[in-house]
């Protein structure tokens, strides 16, 4: 299985984001999508899970027949936790809507919210809220996991618990792509520095949208 990104220009808010972008991680790999505040590594994680359409370029998966979206996993910098559900409604209705069949409690306790299950979600703190993100990952496996800012929030353990979690899910053959302004500490992981790119020159210029 590879994760390939072929020539991809994405403009938002008829603003050139991403000029021509294109890699491809295998297997096992790691790719960590680093710049500057604005240089689109966000933009760049939505379009791989097909929430942006790209003005051209294409994504895939090679060696896999399934819709590529269908075998992403988006961890969004925004948790997307439901204040009024508990900690494990809110975990269970992220792991049917994926279509995961995770034990919901052995999750949440691999996460270190075990404690919490019955907690409503509203007063998790910014790191268990993070923590819980990182339990939907368990509960619901795709191969393909997108991680934009994944250690924000985290402390030191928390970190230590996503290091190993990545290092498992690589093990056992899946691939991750991580937005980051931090050092993630993921084994041979491979940059891809959009302040460097094409599309951090072109990006200042205001384009209008045909
Ligand atoms: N919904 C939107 N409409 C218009 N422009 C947007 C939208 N979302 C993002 N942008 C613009 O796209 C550019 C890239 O934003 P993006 O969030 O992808 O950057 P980033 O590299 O993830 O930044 P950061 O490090 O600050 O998180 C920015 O100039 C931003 O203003």
């Amino acid at each position: 299985m590879k994760l390939v990104a072929e020539d991809l220009t994405v403009s938002r808010g008829g603003r050139l984001v991403l000029v021509g972008v294109g890699f491809a991680v295998a297997a096992g790999g790691a790719l960590a999508v680093v710049g500057p505040n604005g240089a689109g590594k966000s933009t760049l994680l939505r379009t791989l899970a097909g929430l942006i359409t790209p003005d051209s370029g294409s994504v895939r998966i090679e060696g896999d027949d399934d819709e590529p979206r269908e075998r992403m996993h988006l961890l969004g910098h925004l948790d997307a936790v439901k204040a009024g559900l508990t900690v494990e409604r809110n975990l269970r209705f992220a792991r049917d809507a994926l279509g995961g069949e995770g034990v919901l409690q052995a999750a949440l306790d691999h996460v270190g919210l075990g404690a919490l299950a019955e907690l409503p979600g509203a007063v998790l703190s910014a790191g268990q809220r993070r923590r819980l993100a990182l339990a939907r990952l368990i509960c619901a496996p795709r191969p393909v996991w997108l991680l934009d800012e994944p250690t924000a929030a985290l402390d030191a353990a928390g970190q230590r618990l996503l290091e190993r979690l990545v290092a498992e899910h690589r093990a056992k053959g899946g691939l991750v792509v991580a937005a980051t302004h931090m050092e993630l500490g993921f084994e041979d992981a491979e940059t891809l520095d959009l302040g460097k790119s094409a599309a951090r020159s072109r990006n200042s210029a205001l384009m209008s949208r045909p």
